[in-house]
This record gives C-alpha cells, structure tokens and sequence, in this order.
C-alpha cells in the first residue's frame, strides 16, 4: 500500500489538508529539521522537598524559577499557588508541569513492575499486518531522516525496537506540529485539533486513521507510553492558535512544556532508564522535560525576528518592560544595548535548562544517549550564535555551521560512553 493512498481511509479528513502539505514537504525536502529543539540548579531536588512541603503546608509552598533580573541572574521566588484577579487561587504553571512528570515517572514505574522490568513487550502480530507495520514505520523513519538527520543518526545506535518508537512518535510530533505550522496553519481551527486528539485517543485504544498512527499505535503497545504528554502537546496548538503574547514567564514556561517538554516525556519510556543508573525515575523525567524547555527557549531566542514579522512575540512580556523594552522595540528590530542585556538573562535562562538536562542524559540507557547528547550540543551552541551575531537575532539567523555539527558528533559519541 502506497504511504499516499493510506491516509484516504476515512472520511475525518479536515485536517488532511496540512498532512498532505505535510507530505508534499517531507517529498521535496523543502523544509530540513537539522536536529531536535526550565530549571533553576537543583530543582529537581528543590521540588522533591518542595512537594515534601506541600504535603504539610499545602497553601505555602514556593517554587522557584530562574528569573533574570537587574545585574544579573537572581532567583526570584515564583509562589505556586497564585491569586488571580478575582481573589482565586490557581496554580502555577511549574506545579501543573511538575504533577504531569510525578504522574508520568509514577505511571513508567507502575507499568515497569508489571512487566517485570521488561520495558518491551513481545510482539504479538496478526497475519498480514507485520509489512505494513514495517512498511509504516520504514515512512517514518524516513521522514525522521528528511528533517532531523543529526537526531536521526543518532537513532541508529539503539536497538531496532527503540529505534523505531523514537521515529513514530517524532512523526506524530511533526505531524502536529506542522496542523498550525505548516503550509495550511491558515485553515487549522481549534475544532481541527479536537478532531486531531480524538485520532490521537482512537490510536491509543488500537484503533489508528492511517499508517503512520498505526506505527504509534503499535509503539504505545510495546512501550510504557502515556497518553497525557500527547494530548498537552495539543494543547500546545491550541494556545498557539490563540495566543501571541506571554505576560511572564510563568506562561511561557507552560508553553514551552506544552509544545516541547512533552518530547522528553515521551521520550524516555522509550529511551529507558540505565540498568545501573541511581538515579530516580523523577529526576530522569525532569531533566528529559528540561531539556525540551532548553531547546525550545532556543529556539525563540534564535527565531525573534521571523515571529515578530507573523505579530508574535514570545518573550516574557513583564521581562521586557523591566530592561525597558517594548514590542514596539521588537517589530522595529534594533540591537541596542537594552536588547542586548535582555537577551543576555534570556540566554543565561535558557542554559541553565541546558545544565540541569545534562544530568539525565547519563541516566539514560547508553544506547540512547548519543542522539540526546548530539541534540542537546547541538541546538545549545545555536546560543553561541546568537552571541555571536552579537545579538541581531531579528534579521540574523542563528545556525551551526556543518563543520560545527560534524564536531559535535563524536564529541557527542564520546560523553554517551561516560557512565553516571
Ligand atoms: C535528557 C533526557 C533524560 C532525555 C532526553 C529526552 C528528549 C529526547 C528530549 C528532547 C526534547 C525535544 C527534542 C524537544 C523538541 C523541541 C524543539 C524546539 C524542536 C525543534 O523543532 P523545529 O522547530 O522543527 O526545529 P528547527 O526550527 O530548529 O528546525
């Protein structure tokens, strides 16, 4: 079966329109995914006892961000429970994210136990089905290849099995990514993206649209993957749909798990832990969520003109009224120093997610590390870039030059052989 033909089974094709822009993208190469895309220290630790806390006191719990501020980078306290304009108390964003990684290292031990450490179930394969399943993951595979060949590469030391989930849920985040990125982003609605999430339910339950979603189907089979980082990365459209602005960080570090931080998440069921790591579950799954917030504050940072040019702006709202800068500042793009010391706290920000992602990746299965360590030099060095272009992140693109990657795969090799 034609990979083209497979996904005209059913009727629900609203949101085909961008699947076959989609396609079409992925078969003229037009766009290329070089590689892959939040954390005071220690916070892992930090929210450990935090939650400790929570459990006696639960109305005083302080979580901490790493806000710049004034000459330099100070830790301004972010209280979790937050009141809103009407007097209620709602939750901030770091303590929903931070329920969504307990859940989600809870869930991975639960389902460990039951398998009996096995983080892979055996493969039960109805007649016929075995070169679809192959043929669809094959598709995935090369679309993986077409648009994140570096993290693609890295694939290719892990186990087949790993292997082929890594492509599959890559696929579906390219995929859904690309209903409000992608050529026809114009006629994606929010009721698109409902139809979306109940695809993505259908798949969870065995029952995938196309063969691309029965490859994922298959891979949450055999993988302790859960539903929950999915569907937030949904929801990570949807805000994207209504929303330009970020008043503080607090909102934009939701978005960044929403569309980023859910990468790691899925991710690590799959990566599985090391055999000999001491580390906990929890610690593993935060460092996995910081570096998708890593990798996504980057890419912001490096792609300030190009969203200011579609009316969007994403940097902290309050933080930029602080170094005394405006969207009017932004749409007319001058590097001024204000711009420049701003930008320095943001990239500051951003590395210190980077540091706190580096521990899990030891944690890691070695199998696995290479890819994430290639990724993770990778899209930190688009930081150095930025520095580089002496700021000038409004007409100036940041990039890693080919011979920068090339160093950074066997630098990447080198530190997947260190041990914990
Ligand atoms: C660290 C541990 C324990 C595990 C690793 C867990 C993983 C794999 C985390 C990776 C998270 C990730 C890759 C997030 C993607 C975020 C992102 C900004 C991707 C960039 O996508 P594009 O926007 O297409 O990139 P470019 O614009 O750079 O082409």
């Amino acid at each position: 079966m034609s990979f083209a033909s497979s996904l005209i089974i059913s009727p629900n094709v609203e949101i085909s329109p961008s699947i076959f822009g989609f396609l079409d993208s992925v078969r003229d190469g037009s766009q290329i995914l070089d590689s892959s895309r939040f954390f005071s220290r220690n916070r892992a630790a930090n929210l450990m006892n935090k939650k400790q806390k929570r459990v006696n006191h639960s109305h005083s719990t302080e979580l901490k961000y790493p806000i710049p501020c004034q000459g330099g980078y100070g830790s301004v306290i972010a209280a979790s429970m937050v009141a809103n304009p009407a007097g209620e108390m709602a939750v901030s964003a770091e303590e929903k994210v931070y329920n969504v990684v307990m859940k989600q290292a809870a869930l991975v031990k639960r389902q460990l136990r039951t398998a009996g450490e096995l983080d892979v179930k055996p493969d039960i394969v109805l007649p016929g089905t075995l070169s679809l399943l192959n043929e669809a993951y094959d598709r995935c595979g090369e679309v993986c290849a077409e648009y994140a060949k570096t993290f693609y590469l890295g694939t290719m030391l892990m186990t087949p099995e790993r292997q082929k989930a890594i492509w599959a849920i890559y696929v579906w985040c390219r995929r859904t990514d690309e209903l409000v990125d992608g050529p026809n982003a114009s006629h994606i609605t929010p009721s698109a993206l409902d139809r979306w999430e109940a695809r993505l339910e259908d798949l969870f339950q065995g029952r995938p649209f196309d063969m691309l979603d029965a490859a994922l189907a298959d891979t949450v089979t055999k993988f302790p993957v859960d539903i929950q980082p999915f569907k937030d990365m949904i929801e990570g459209m949807r805000t994207d749909l209504r929303k330009s602005r970020y008043k503080n960080f607090d909102e934009l570090y939701l978005y960044c798990y929403y569309v980023a931080g859910t990468v790691g998440l899925m991710s690590v069921p799959v990566m599985g832990v090391a055999p000999d790591s001491q580390a906990s579950t929890e610690s593993v799954y935060n460092a996995a969520l910081a570096l998708g917030i890593a990798n996504q504050l980057t890419n912001i940072l490096r792609d300030v003109g190009e969203d200011a040019r579609r009316g969007r702006i994403y940097l902290p709202q309050d933080e930029l009224a602080q170094a005394g800068l405006s969207d009017e500042d932004i749409f007319a793009g001058r590097v001024t120093d204000k711009w420049r010391n701003f930008m320095k706290n943001q990239i500051k920000r951003a590395r210190l997610f980077f540091d706190e992602a580096e521990k899990g990746v030891l944690e890691l299965n070695k199998a696995s590390r290479w890819p994430v360590w290639a990724s993770l030099l990778l899209y930190r060095q688009i930081l150095d870039e930025i520095e580089a272009n002496d700021y000038n992140n409004f007409t100036k693109r940041a990039y890693v030059s080919k011979a920068k990657k090339l160093l950074a795969l066997p630098m990447a090799y080198a530190r997947s052989l260190l041990s914990p």
